[in-house]
């Protein structure tokens, strides 16, 4: 049997929809839940095959999103949270019971500053935007998936209809290259 790259993406993608205005995701602990409240969609979501990004059991890949820091709001239990990596860029705040990461924020200087990383797999609701693209592909082989599989990995992303990239997608690409150069003030010399 094909490996599982993740629930929402191996028997095809449900599509999202355009108006939904956000829900709530829990974390995975069977009584006194983190409880994270999110005032809209989430934007730019894809799966992701890197080592820290959560993934349900069994999965390959995360799938994550972003949404903005002011549009996301810790609603119950946070006292159960805490920071896995404090020295990540993306500070994975994660259930210290279940493990589940309920929100992963940037504190420092970065073109992604404002936005916090959800999984919207944590609701149950649905609307949520479906995944866009497949991101960090190769960095499955680091966590010991056999890279003479991974033509299987990237055709069935194809056939469900995502791209695949081994970094991020050519429009984030763009959109921290851009934020680089402004920051080197090279911009205005090109
Ligand atoms: N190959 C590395 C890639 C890690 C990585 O760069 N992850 C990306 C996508 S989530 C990132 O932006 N990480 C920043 C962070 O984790 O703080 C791994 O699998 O651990
Ligand atoms: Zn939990
Ligand atoms: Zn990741």
């Amino acid at each position: 049997m094909a490996p599982s790259l993740h629930p929402s993406i191996d028997n095809g993608i449900k599509k999202g929809d355009a108006n939904f205005a956000g829900g709530k995701l829990y974390c995975h602990c069977p009584s006194n839940k983190v409880e994270v409240t999110l005032g809209s969609n989430v934007l730019h979501n894809h799966a992701c095959g890197c080592s820290k990004c959560w993934k349900p059991k069994s999965a390959l890949f995360s799938v994550v999103g972003v949404i903005p820091t002011d549009k996301l709001s810790v609603t119950a239990n946070k006292q159960k949270l805490h920071v896995i990596d404090k020295s990540a860029a993306i500070q994975r705040n994660a259930c210290k019971e279940c493990g589940v990461h309920l929100f992963g924020r940037i504190e420092v200087d970065h073109p992604f500053k404002g936005l916090d990383f959800v999984h919207t797999e944590l609701s149950d609701q649905s609307g949520w935007q479906e995944p866009q693209f497949a991101a960090f592909v190769s960095s499955i082989i680091e966590q010991g998936f056999d890279p003479s599989q991974m033509d299987g990995v990237r055709s069935k992303f194809k056939s469900v209809g995502l791209e695949t990239y081994d970094v991020l997608s050519p429009a984030l690409m763009d959109a921290i290259a851009t934020y680089t150069a402004q920051k080197s003030k090279t911009s205005s010399k090109l």
